[in-house]
C-alpha cells in the first residue's frame, strides 16, 4: 500500500503542521532508556519515576518479554495491513482486531503483563502508595485496549495529517513500533519534539491522563505525534492500560496525605467514561482534554 502523490484529502491544514526537525538546535536531549536487568529495584524506582515527571516518556529494555513473541505481533500486524485496502482520512489504518493476528496479539498481551504490574507498583511507591488492593489495581488497569497502527509509506509525510499533537487518555501505554520511527514527544522545554529512536526489543512507556490525574499532575502525560516515512512503512502496536470505564478517577486520597505539596487537589472526580467520551468527541488537540477534569478555581 502507498500512493505516488499524496490526495488532496490527507493534506493537513496549514496552520495544523508541527515545525517537526526544523529547529535542530532544539533536538538537544532525548528521552532515557532503562535496562530493567541490570539495576537494584531502588536505582529502578528512581528513573521510572523521574522520567515520569519529567518526561512522561521513556523506553524499557529487558523488560522480560522475548524479543519473538514482539517480533511475530509486528509481522502479524504487517501481514495483516497488506489485505485492507482503505485508510483513514488521516493516512493511517488503524486495524481491526482480527482473527489472522489473534494468536500473536494474545500471546503479547499475555507477555506483557508482568512488566506492566511491575510499572504500576514503581510508579504508585512513587507516590508513596505501598499497597494495591483490588479495588485500586482495576482503578490502576482495569481496563487494557490494544491498537493495531499501520502507517504506509507516504509521499509528502509531512504535509500528511497523521497522527497529530494529543496525549493519551489512559493511565499507561506500552507501545511496541517497527525500526522506521517518526513518534515524536515534546520536549521538557515545551517546544522542541524530540524523537523516539526505534531500539530493538525495546519498549516505549507514556504516562496517561488518568495517571496524570491520579497523581495529582506529579506524572505527566505529554503530547506526542507521529510523521510518516517517505520511503517504509511503519507498525506501531500500543497497549493502553486504564482504569474501569466506571472508575471514578481523581487525585489518590492516600497520597494527598502524604505529599506535602501535592496535597491541594488539582483535578475533580471524573466517571472515566465521561472522560473517553469527551476525549472522543473531538479532534486530537494536543493536552486539551485534561482541562474537562481540571478544578478551575483553585483559591
Ligand atoms: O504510532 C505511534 O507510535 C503512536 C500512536 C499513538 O500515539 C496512539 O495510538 O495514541
Ligand atoms: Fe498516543
Amino acid at each position: 500500500m502507498g500512493v505516488a502523490s499524496l490526495p488532496k484529502r490527507y493534506i493537513k491544514p496549514l496552520e495544523k503542521r508541527d515545525k517537526i526537525g526544523l529547529k535542530k538546535d532544539h533536538v538537544d536531549v532525548s528521552i532515557s532508556v532503562i535496562d530493567m536487568s541490570n539495576l537494584d529495584e531502588k536505582e529502578m524506582e528512581t528513573l521510572i519515576c523521574n522520567a515520569a515527571e519529567k518526561w512522561g516518556f521513556f523506553e524499557i529494555i529487558n523488560h522480560g518479554i522475548p524479543l519473538k513473541v514482539l517480533e511475530d505481533v509486528k509481522v502479524a500486524t504487517y501481514c495483516q495491513s497488506q489485505g485492507t485496502v482503505k485508510l483513514h482520512r488521516t493516512y493511517i489504518l488503524t486495524l481491526i482486531f482480527s482473527l489472522n493476528v489473534k494468536d500473536e496479539l494474545l500471546e503479547y498481551i499475555k507477555s506483557s503483563e508482568v512488566v506492566t504490574k511491575h510499572l504500576v507498583k514503581v510508579l504508585m511507591k512513587g507516590l508513596k502508595i505501598h499497597e494495591i488492593n483490588e479495588k485500586k489495581e482495576s482503578l490502576l488497569m482495569g481496563s487494557k485496549r490494544i491498537n493495531l497502527n499501520y502507517y504506509p509509506k507516504c509521499p509528502k509525510p509531512e504535509l500528511a495529517i497523521g497522527v497529530g499533537r494529543h496525549s493519551d487518555i489512559s493511565k499507561l501505554t506500552i507501545l511496541l513500533q517497527n525500526d522506521v520511527g517518526g513518534l515524536y514527544v515534546r520536549g521538557i522545554n515545551g517546544e522542541s519534539w524530540v524523537h523516539v529512536p526505534p531500539i530493538k526489543g525495546a519498549l516505549i512507556i507514556n504516562v496517561g491522563d488518568a495517571l496524570q490525574i491520579l497523581s495529582n499532575g506529579k506524572y505527566k502525560s505529554v503530547e506526542h505525534l507521529v510523521v510518516g516515512n517517505g520511503l517504509r512503512n511503519r507498525v506501531s502496536i500500543p497497549i493502553f492500560v486504564g482504569p474501569t470505564p466506571n472508575s471514578i478517577i481523581a487525585p489518590l486520597q492516600d497520597m494527598l496525605n502524604e505529599e506535602e505539596e501535592h496535597n491541594k487537589p488539582i483535578y475533580k472526580e471524573v466517571l472515566y467514561l465521561d472522560y473517553v467520551k469527551h476525549f472522543h468527541q473531538k479532534a486530537h488537540d494536543g493536552k486539551a482534554t485534561i482541562e474537562f477534569a481540571k478544578i478551575s478555581n483553585t483559591n
